[in-house]
């Protein structure tokens, strides 16, 4: 299987060094100029608690690309996603399956109409992880799922060889799944609670609990499970149990790549999640302040940002 990974950063650096370092498929990185000068200079290094890795990897760059790869593993932030779409198109031909780990949905309608629905999977990772200063990607804790399946639903050849390949790879679990866009919804409630509570207070979940705001947690995921439902996608009683819990917990030291990226003054993807989720809560007629507050509150920080204002660290 040959596999491109577009985007060396947090995912797709951990799940593209994964497979690499298992050897059950030929991989390489489309990367950007400086993203290539340090992955050829140092190889990809990756820091996680299910074992170190620095292998020298394949790299190329946009104006080298062209076609005849199984997969392309699509790991960019949502507001690179056009320039990403650009910088695959040479690479898909009749035999590539687009593979995005976006968070989000609204990407996988943008692929569709980009590369025809048929070249496009459903898909998500539940991990934390980061790209730091110095080029390393960093797993921050256990979390390792990669998940993926068939827009349209069913388990397809395509999406068990994705399976197979991951296998071996330690540290990761990789799952096809018949029902990847529910997943996808599941995903949302769960980001969706998460961002906005850690967002909004500027602190991880085990700070929020510890703060008295457990409560507070769980309406939100009650809200962002209604929006889904709303949708079309209830939620599964053992999903709600489950993030309850994680909701709850006062040692937890949770939190979301949104704040990560907040905290290093970096951007976020504050329309393609936050913009998303009230625009379908407005949809589903249900209350809207924590929502507007949440979203009103990162294009503040965009603001700020824009304007160089950000404290200084
Ligand atoms: N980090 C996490 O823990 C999790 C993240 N996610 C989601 O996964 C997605 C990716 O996040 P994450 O991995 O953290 O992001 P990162 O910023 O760490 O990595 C994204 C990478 O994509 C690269 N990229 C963007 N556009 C292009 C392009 N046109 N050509 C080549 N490379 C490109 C960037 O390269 P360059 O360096 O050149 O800018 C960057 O290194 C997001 O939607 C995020 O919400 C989901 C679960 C957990
Ligand atoms: C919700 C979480 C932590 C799970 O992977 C995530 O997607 C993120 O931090 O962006």
């Amino acid at each position: 299987m040959r596999v491109l990974v577009l985007g060396a950063g947090a995912l797709g650096g951990y799940f593209g060094g994964r497979l690499a370092e298992a050897g059950t498929a030929e991989v390489a990185f489309l990367v950007r100029q400086a993203r290539q000068a340090v992955l050829e200079r140092d190889g990809l290094v990756i820091e996680s608690p299910f074992g170190a890795w620095r292998g020298p990897v394949a790299t190329i760059g946009a104006e080298r690309v062209g076609p005849g790869w199984d997969v392309i593993l699509l790991s960019c932030k949502a507001y690179d996603l056009d320039d990403a779409i650009a910088a695959i198109r040479p690479a898909v031909d009749g035999r590539t399956a687009i593979l995005p780990v976006l968070n989000g949905l609204s990407h996988i309608e943008r692929l569709g109409e980009a590369f025809g629905v048929d070249r496009v999977l459903g898909g998500l990772a539940k991990i934390q992880a980061t790209l730091a200063p110095d080029g390393m990607v960093r797993q921050l804790n256990d979390w390792r799922w990669i998940t993926f399946g068939e827009t349209g639903g069913g388990l397809s050849d395509r999406v068990r060889a994705i399976e197979a390949a991951f296998a071996p790879a330690r540290g990761v679990v990789a799952q096809a799944v018949p029902d990847i866009m529910a997943r996808m919804w599941e995903k949302l409630v769960h980001l969706g609670t998460s961002a906005i509570g850690t967002v909004l207070m500027r602190a991880n979940v085990g700070e929020i609990v510890r703060g008295g705001g457990s409560a507070f947690l769980h309406r939100l995921l009650e809200r962002n499970a209604a929006i889904a439902a709303a949708h079309g996608f209830p939620m599964r009683e053992a999903f709600m149990a489950e993030y309850r819990t994680l909701f709850a917990d006062p040692a937890s030291a949770y939190a979301t790549s949104m704040l990560r990226d907040i905290e290093a003054g970096g951007r976020i993807e504050a329309d393609h999640i936050l913009g998303f989720l009230l625009a379908a809560l407005r949809r589903a007629g249900l209350p809207e302040e924590v929502h507007e507050a949440a979203l009103l509150h990162a294009h503040a920080y965009e603001q700020r940002r824009a304007a160089d204002r950000l404290p200084r660290g």
